[in-house]
């Protein structure tokens, strides 16, 4: 089989399971070489990309995931209050509809957002900064929380069998792969559960303004709803990013585009939910370890050279997990949280 072929929207479909622990037997070194090759040219030409997950996620878990989070955005609002993100650490927790904000206006989404665990030391103080906190798991509906740690789990592996793929697509040997996945090992890991009613009649608003995805990878899986996910091409139009069935939807983020002076773009998209049905969608964001530094990869230089494009240099020094706590200072409304 082929790993990428064209869907038909455009991105490419490409198949991990070379790379997945418990595929890979059924594959050779050049299905390998394939998915590799299919990855980098995803990667460099969009910044978008299918991921058949075929044999690592059952579409039962697929549809269970959607179902059970549609079940928490409707319960009552008191409930989800409960679990209001300024109860913990201003960053871990439920969002209001319209309390996230993307380029300065509000976003028309409610939303639930989960770290990886502090990165701070456990004091009373850091438990109230922004990442310090502990995770609000809802109460309901009961089978939630269970399978959102397990996709936690699968989601882990599914963003070292990609990133392996990536950086061998990049052209890196078996050490600097190794290094590659010391400063990832550790992911300061993000996942949302996000709630969007139909955009208001008449109004020319936004369900999730126009943005970059903040790390590594994200691994989207959401409700088909036609034209909601869109993703603005080279050319400059927007393309929609349609779910296909057993597919996640994989974006690189920022780090990725500063790893590689610029030959990964971390691309821009948004959603636009105008049709009446509530549409569920659940990001899963495979980050660099907190404190990773972000430098250009000697890799990327020479791939970059081999292909006869131009290197962007990344300016100054970075760290993920500063980058990271600039974004979430400034993603919320919380003046009306506790009105
Ligand atoms: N971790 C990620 N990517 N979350 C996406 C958030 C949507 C954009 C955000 N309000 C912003 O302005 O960046
Ligand atoms: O809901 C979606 O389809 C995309 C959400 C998104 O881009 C994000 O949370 O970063
Ligand atoms: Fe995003």
């Amino acid at each position: 089989m082929s790993p990428s072929s064209a869907a038909p929207d455009t991105l490419p479909i490409i198949t991990i399971a070379p790379y997945l622990p418990t595929l890979a037997a059924n594959h050779s070194d050049t299905d390998r070489a394939a998915t590799a090759k299919a990855l980098h040219e995803a990667c460099r030409d969009i910044g978008f990309l299918y991921l058949n997950v075929d044999g690592f996620v059952s579409p039962d878990e697929m549809q269970n995931a959607l179902d059970l989070a549609r079940e928490f955005f409707h319960r009552p609002q008191e409930e989800k209050d409960d679990i209001l993100l300024t109860k913990a650490d201003g960053a871990r927790g439920y969002q209001r509809l319209r309390q996230n904000v993307t380029m300065g206006k509000a976003d028309h989404h409610e939303g639930l957002d989960m770290y990886a665990p502090s990165p701070f030391p456990d004091t009373p103080e850091n438990a109230k900064r922004h990442l310090g906190g502990a995770n609000q798991y809802p109460v309901n509906p009961p089978a939630l929380k269970p399978l959102l740690e397990d996709w936690i789990v699968k989601m882990k592996t599914l963003g070292k069998a990609v990133m392996h793929g990536m950086c061998d697509g990049l052209g890196m040997d078996e050490k600097e792969w190794q290094d590659m996945w010391a400063i990832n090992n550790d992911s300061f890991w993000s996942m949302r559960l996000i709630g969007y009613p139909a955009l208001p009649d008449g109004q020319d608003g936004i369900s999730c303004g126009e943005h970059k995805d903040y790390g590594c990878l994200t691994f989207l899986h959401a409700d088909d709803c036609p034209g909601a996910l869109q993703v603005l091409s080279k050319s400059g139009a927007w393309l929609n990013a349609d779910m296909v069935r057993g597919c996640f939807v994989v974006n690189i983020g920022a780090m990725w585009e500063r790893w590689t002076g610029g030959l990964y773009p971390a691309t821009l998209h948004r959603v636009v939910h105008r049709s009446p049905t509530y549409r569920v969608s659940i990001p899963f964001f495979f980050e660099p370890n907190f404190d990773a530094p972000i430098d250009l990869l000697p890799a990327a230089k020479r791939k970059t050279a081999a292909e006869g494009r131009k290197i962007e240099e990344p300016e100054g020094k970075l760290k993920y997990g500063d980058y990271l706590l600039s974004k979430v200072t400034s993603n919320f409304k919380y003046d009306d949280d506790e009105a």
